[in-house]
């Protein structure tokens, strides 16, 4: 038990070289802890706000605001009120109250997650235990399949893909340890594979690659290829997630991809022969934040064929979610911390989806720092699957490694997800 003594913060730099917040957070037992914030290019309307400073500073990207809004408001409450780091869920509403708007647009998500973060970080190195352990329990044991992102496209490349991600996940292995190893000896045959091609080789935002290919279907068999170069088996050893990101291909009531327009009854279709036509185990945000009927509309057509994950759409928001569980759409949610703002109303996030038998899927944002605390929520909640970018880029692979790190330190207790970690899997059918 110790008490929340001191809480500091500063302005560092993410992987995009954009300003984001760190925050420190010291215990009168002398654990010293800190975390730093993430930051999204393609975010949701119906995320928690980030607090930015405009102005000239770093092209108005500063966020000198929100670490005021932690040195002068946050802080300074969360001390006042005199709690253990161990309550959580006091320090978290503690966070909100001193916000108080419902968005967190006052002081800032970005401002509140990194003191919410750090508390919790704190409270489990003055318990002397894992950031897993301490969330999850003993139950805490089981390891992500990692949905790599091997091609980047959207807003997160300088290419013509539309699609946003798309990323490799290692059904077949059977430890998280051997997962990766897939995952980067396919990285590195679709280097060659591109290579090969006269395609660029160059890297989007989270360490995929960005080559210049028409579209979905040419992404998506360039990495078949890559998959059965490295010796593995497309579909059953390695298949296939994407994150359509919708929505930032959505204006006017229609989605403009690969040079043609779709309405959303068009887009289902197009969705439907994607399915049929490759391994594929996920689709992120196949319909844009607000067109309900849309996603209603796939998920009725292929919601029990694959997994089906809503980002914009939920935004980690548990009234959003509830919302799209009374309606059946999705099957599926992206959690990120970042889009809520606290540890425990992501917990609830989390706790809402899995009560409802909906999967979840941990993830970072595209800018990100050496940070690692997701690698140990989805230990913490089970939730069996992550997504932290391609298997290069050190602010990616700090995730991966961390996982590693948890793996061996779990032993012969650790659990490798695998495909149980998907709702009903139909890779090849
Ligand atoms: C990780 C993502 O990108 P961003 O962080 O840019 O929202 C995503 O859309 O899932
Ligand atoms: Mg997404």
């Amino acid at each position: 038990m110790a008490i929340i003594d001191q809480v500091g913060a500063r302005e560092i730099l993410d992987s995009r070289g954009n300003p984001t917040v760190e925050v420190e957070v010291l215990l009168d037992d002398g654990t010293l802890t800190r975390a730093a914030v993430p930051s999204g290019a393609s975010t949701g309307e119906h995320e928690a706000v980030e607090l930015r400073d405009g102005g000239d500073r770093y092209n108005g990207k500063g966020v000198t605001k929100a670490v005021r809004g932690v040195l002068d408001e946050l802080g300074p409450a969360v001390v006042g009120a005199g709690l253990d780091a161990t309550e959580q869920r006091l320090v978290d509403q503690v966070l909100i109250d001193t916000d108080g708007t419902p968005d967190k647009g006052r002081l800032g998500a970005n401002a509140i997650l990194g003191v919410s973060l750090a508390v919790a970080k704190a409270a489990a190195q003055s318990a002397d235990l894992d950031l897993y352990r301490y969330v999850g329990g003993p139950n805490a044991r089981i390891l992500p399949v990692p949905m790599m992102n091997i091609i980047n496209g959207g807003e997160h490349a300088d290419n013509g893909i539309d699609f946003q991600e798309f990323m490799i996940a290692p059904i077949g292995a059977s430890t998280f340890k051997e997962s990766l190893q897939w995952g980067a000896e396919v990285y590195h045959a679709l280097k060659s594979v591109l290579h090969k091609q006269g395609l660029n080789t160059a890297l989007g935002d989270e360490g995929g690659f960005a080559p210049d290919l028409p579209g979905t279907d040419a992404a998506i068999a360039v990495i078949g290829e890559a998959v059965e170069k490295a010796g593995f088996k497309f579909g059953t050893d390695i298949a296939i997630a994407l994150d359509a990101a919708s929505t930032e291909f959505f204006a006017d009531g229609l989605y403009s991809l690969e040079g043609k327009k779709f309405s959303s009854d068009d887009l289902v279709p197009y969705y439907e022969k994607l399915v049929a036509d490759f391994p594929i185990v996920s689709i992120e945000d196949a319909f844009a934040e607000d067109d309900w009927d849309g996603w209603a509309a796939v998920t009725t057509a292929i919601g029990d064929k694959v997994q089906l994950v809503g980002d914009d759409l939920f935004v980690t928001n548990p009234e959003r979610l509830a919302h799209g569980i009374e309606k059946g759409i999705a099957n599926a949610l992206l959690v990120k911390v970042n889009q809520i703002g606290t540890l425990t109303e992501t917990l609830d996030a989390v706790e809402l989806a899995h009560f409802s038998n909906y999967k979840t899927m941990m993830s970072h944002r595209s800018g990100e720092t050496e940070d690692t605390t997701i690698a140990d929520l989805a230990v913490a909640v089970g939730s069996g699957q992550i997504k932290t970018g391609a298997p290069a880029r050190s602010e990616r692979v700090a995730k991966y490694n961390q996982l590693l790190r948890i793996e061996e330190g779990l032993g012969d207790a650790a659990r490798y997800a695998g495909d149980a970690a998907f709702p009903r899997f139909s890779a090849g059918s």
